[in-house]
């Protein structure tokens, strides 16, 4: 199949009509409809840039609505025409022009607004509930016959979507967290025994707070929501703290947001609510943990320690993308675009070892991504800090077998924990 550009020169061709092949428009006949859903990420305004941008330089498509508000804003707000001249400059700014929202996902008004608009391609920029969100309107589309495109831009700063090598923001978030980590160190280590606590994003999944452990190297303990750990006894963290602040005066720890939530539930009570989405709303663990530790040197009376709490987690959220996240927001829109306009519809767009592809949705919704602490980065962090691994919370003979897996990392456990990790069984390679 080809599809041909609008100045006919540099033509895409398509050498595989693939399963999905499905609708396919001519650049004239396309309404196009963009929407943000979820939280924010930086990069949301690179991407919607370049979808009006691709859709209109590629193909020749002028017609392209925002959808004001996330899915909402379908049926319940007003929509605002988006050409390549209102969006020149959007990616120099954080958030998202459209705005955004969590719940208030109506399949049949969503749809019924679809079809009243005569939108044909629906691009949809949103994380593990937004991509649930799509594939239910792909189904309702489907369910209705309609000859409908929808396409999925996966979104996720905390880099929970499985399947895809990373999410954009994510190496944005990175680089910021390291501002925060460093105003840490600076702050602890101007005072005795001072200790620096960041929290950072990560609800289920501690990938930020890893790699920006990772980055800093001025982090002693970073804690994930995937590695359970404790505060008292043998290899404990007031344990450790103790060692390194008689060690090297001053330390810093790293907290994914998710991280020990059992534990402050234990102390603190749980509000046990959930947002608009029906995510589960976490207790402060930044401020619960610094309290803890404050408490504990505070009745030993051995080590007299000041503590700094910094939070900077929606200040990482709300900064513009950099530009290798630029980059890859160009690649990641321009990828769901060819293949929109070649046909496929039903699919979630995503770079996977490296290369663009089409995943299916069902393939992106059906678990979370996590750190796996049995393989090599979680290794390698606890190598880099130093920090106790927190295993003896388990029986000793467990313990002993985690400690193995840890240190040895045998080829053959990496090697299926990358293939479950990448499940690339079920996606088709992108249109170009
Ligand atoms: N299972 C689901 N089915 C349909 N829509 C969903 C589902 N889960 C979440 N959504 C919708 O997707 C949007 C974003 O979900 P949310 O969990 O807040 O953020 P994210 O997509 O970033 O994970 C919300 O409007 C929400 O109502
Ligand atoms: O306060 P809000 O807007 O609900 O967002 C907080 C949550 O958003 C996140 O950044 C994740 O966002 P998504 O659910 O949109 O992927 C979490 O790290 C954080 O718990």
């Amino acid at each position: 199949m080809v599809v041909v550009h609008k100045d006919g020169a540099r033509g895409v061709h398509f050498r595989r009509a693939g399963p999905r092949q499905k609708v396919y428009f001519e650049a004239d006949e396309v309404q196009a409809a963009i929407v943000t859903c979820g939280g924010l990420c930086p990069g949301l305004n690179t991407v919607i840039r370049e979808l009006v941008c691709g859709l209109n330089h590629m193909y020749g498509v002028k017609r392209v609505l925002g959808i004001n508000g996330g899915y909402r804003g379908f049926y319940a707000r007003n929509t605002i025409t988006l050409t390549p001249k209102s969006v020149n400059d959007i990616h120099k700014r954080g958030g998202t022009v459209l705005g955004t929202s969590r719940g208030g996902h109506d399949t049949k008004k969503i749809v019924d607004s679809i079809q009243d608009r005569g939108i044909n391609q629906v691009y949809i920029i949103g994380g593990d509930g937004t991509q649930k969100g799509a594939s239910a309107i792909f189904e309702e589309v489907r369910r209705r016959g309609l000859k409908v495109s929808v396409v999925g831009i996966p979104k996720t700063i905390d880099n929970d979507i499985p399947v895809i090598d990373k999410s954009f923001g994510f190496d944005t978030a990175v680089e910021e967290a390291q501002r925060a980590i460093n105003a840490a160190h600076v702050e602890a280590e101007s005072v005795e025994n001072g200790i620096g606590v960041v929290k950072l994003m990560g609800r289920n999944s501690g990938f930020i707070a890893m790699y920006a452990t990772l980055a800093s190297r001025d982090v002693d303990c970073c804690l994930i929501p995937e590695s359970p750990f404790y505060l008292e006894g043998p290899g404990g963290l007031y344990e450790y703290i103790e060692k390194r602040l008689k060690e090297n005066g001053h330390m810093v720890i790293v907290i994914a947001e998710g991280a020990g939530q059992e534990l402050v539930s234990e102390s603190v009570q749980s509000m046990g609510t959930q947002d608009a989405s029906g995510n589960k709303l976490l207790q402060d663990v930044g401020l619960w943990i610094s309290q803890k530790i404050r408490d504990h040197f505070a009745e030993q009376k051995t080590l007299p320690i000041t503590l700094k709490y910094i939070d900077p987690t929606y200040m990482i959220r709300a900064i513009p993308s950099n530009a290798s996240d630029n980059v890859y927001c160009t690649l990641l829109a321009q990828s769901a675009v060819h293949g929109a306009m070649a046909g496929y519809t039903g699919y979630t767009s995503g770079l996977v070892n490296g290369r663009q592809t089409y995943i299916p949705f069902y393939r992106i919704t059906e678990r979370q991504n996590h750190v796996v602490i049995t393989d090599r980065m979680w290794a390698r962090l606890l190598s880099s800090t130093n920090q106790p691994s927190f295993l003896d919370v388990k029986g000793d003979h467990e313990e002993k077998e985690e400690e193995e897996t840890l240190h040895q990392v045998p080829n053959e456990r990496i090697s299926k924990v990358t293939s479950d990790n990448n499940e690339i069984s079920h996606v088709y390679p992108a249109a170009c």
